[in-house]
């Protein structure tokens, strides 16, 4: 990028980059209407100076997998070209796509791979707009420069409220009476129909979601126990176990709440079945690898386990529509479908309207602040550093954004570079093998822009800069 591509873009900036203005959220419930006050709460003053991002083209967003649309308002607001797409894309279209975008949002089905990452020559940043964030190589994201955000608990509540549902719908076999009932067959039975009141709940990772069912359950009148690997406060009168064998030995109910990691690939495999109790049930809704299916469906047939509920899968299609459960997808599809008490559903753990509109919010103003303000507060492989916002009366201050490697030396030949200028702030922090710099630089004319630019461009560790003004 040269001077005049910087000069160019600043007419495509012209909405400026207020994040208070009319969000345009759609409110349909008390909790919407708390969460849709999020923009406002989270607004730059109006006394705040509108900085202009620079690129090397109007800043354009792609958007998969049916984002929800506060996210779409909020960024078409900034004055935004959103390239909206309701499923995710196959990888060669993904990649010719965002050979050329700013941003991309995605949810869980888009994998952001090396392979695919390398190929964005002009992306700033990603949006996870979920909480996993498992489907992006975020060290690999780092080392390019990218933030990438997320969404760390809008959908926690919905995740736990599906999973309370699941332990009543297991333990009163309520998937197969339907079924029966949809294919005409009266099937009025109580034989191994449970109620769930005094029995117990093993909930594994009590984290955002693990300590939110925890809550739910005791208040439907279940024990809970949990494993974690780090030691977490309980909630109400939950007891922390140490191994995880000694939750599988005592819990009714199995719950998974960890996040995909080597550690927890196949975490709940044929040795895990055997420690389960008789009759166990087991529900996953949090990562499809964390669970070995054909051990699972081993457990079933031989009645050790007599119910499941997955909402997700090691594979997953990448759009919805009929066909798309298939053996070709998993191989061992049709024989877990054909088991009895098995609940199956497509991963809509957090696909609620409150989540969907909370975290749309949520990740776009996280995504806008970055591009407009270098803030990168949220993001989960980078440096977290913040200057406040500049005052309308900085007239001739422009801010830098510098990630650079994390080695010894970079920050004296940034500052020689910036000696000659008056440095009013500076924000330096490192994570790994990356480091990002921010510094408000005031008196500043057109021409110092263009030498502090040229200058920073050709540092040897430089991994990728912008500069506001
Ligand atoms: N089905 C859905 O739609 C849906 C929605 C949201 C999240 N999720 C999944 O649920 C997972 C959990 O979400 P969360 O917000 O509660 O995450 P979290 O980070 O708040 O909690 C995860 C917990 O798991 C623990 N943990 C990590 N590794 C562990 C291990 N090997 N053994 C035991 N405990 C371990 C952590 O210490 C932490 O307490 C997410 O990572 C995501 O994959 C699924
Ligand atoms: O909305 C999704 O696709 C992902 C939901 C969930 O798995 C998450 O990680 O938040």
């Amino acid at each position: 990028m040269n001077f005049e591509d910087i000069n160019n873009l600043q007419n495509a900036f012209q909405y400026g980059v207020n994040l208070g203005a009319s969000p345009n959220v759609v409110s349909t419930s008390p909790t919407q209407s708390f969460m849709n006050t999020l923009p406002r709460r989270l607004s730059l003053s109006k006394q705040q100076k509108v900085l202009k991002p620079f690129s090397t083209g109007d800043i354009k967003i792609l958007l998969l997998e049916n984002v929800n649309e506060t996210a779409i308002a909020n960024f078409k607001e900034q004055g935004y070209q959103v390239d909206f797409h309701k499923g995710a894309l196959p990888e060669d279209e993904l990649i010719e796509k965002i050979k050329d975008v700013h941003a991309i949002g995605i949810r869980s089905k888009t994998h952001l791979t090396e392979n695919v990452l390398k190929h964005a020559k002009n992306l700033v940043t990603i949006g996870c707009f979920c909480i996993g964030t498992n489907q992006v190589d975020l060290k690999y994201a780092a080392k390019k420069g990218i933030a990438v955000f997320n969404s760390p608990f809008s959908n926690s509540r919905s995740v736990a409220e599906l999973v309370i549902g699941e332990i009543i719908s297991l333990a009163r076999q309520i998937g197969d009476r339907s079924i029966e009932l949809h294919t005409g067959t009266w099937n009025k039975v109580s034989n191994r129909c449970w109620e769930v009141r005094g029995k117990t709940l093993g909930i594994i990772g009590y984290g955002h979601i693990g300590s939110q069912l925890s809550v739910l359950a005791e208040a439907m009148g279940l024990h809970v126990i949990y494993y974690d690997i780090v030691t977490i406060m309980s909630l109400g009168t939950a007891k922390q176990v140490s191994t995880l064998d000694e939750l599988l030995n005592k819990a009714d109910f199995v719950s998974l709440h960890v996040p995909e990691t080597p550690e927890t690939k196949n975490m709940i495999s044929a040795p895990q079945f055997a420690a389960m109790k008789d009759g166990a049930y087991l529900i996953n809704a949090s990562r499809g690898t964390i669970v070995d299916i054909p051990s699972l469906i081993m457990a079933m047939k031989a009645k050790k386990i007599a119910g499941v509920a997955l909402d997700v899968y090691p594979t997953e299609p990448g759009k919805n529509g009929a066909g798309t459960f298939v053996d070709s997808l998993n191989s061992w599809t049709s024989e877990l479908v054909s088991l009895p008490n098995v609940i199956l559903t497509p991963h809509i753990g957090g696909s609620t309207e409150e989540a969907q509109s909370s975290i749309g919010i949520e990740v776009s103003l996280a995504l806008s602040k970055y591009i407009n303000e270098g803030s990168s507060v949220g993001a989960v492989n980078f440096p977290e550093i913040n200057l406040k916002p500049l005052d309308l009366d900085q007239e001739n201050t422009v801010r830098v954004l510098y990630i650079h490697k994390n080695i010894p030396g970079v920050l004296k030949t940034v500052n020689n570079i910036l000696s000659d200028h008056n440095i009013e702030k500076q924000y330096s922090d490192s994570q790994g093998e990356i480091a990002y710099l921010m510094a408000d630089i005031s008196a500043v004319n057109q021409a110092d822009i263009k030498d502090i630019y040229e200058q920073l461009n050709n540092t040897e560790d430089k991994v990728s800069i912008r500069l506001l003004y």
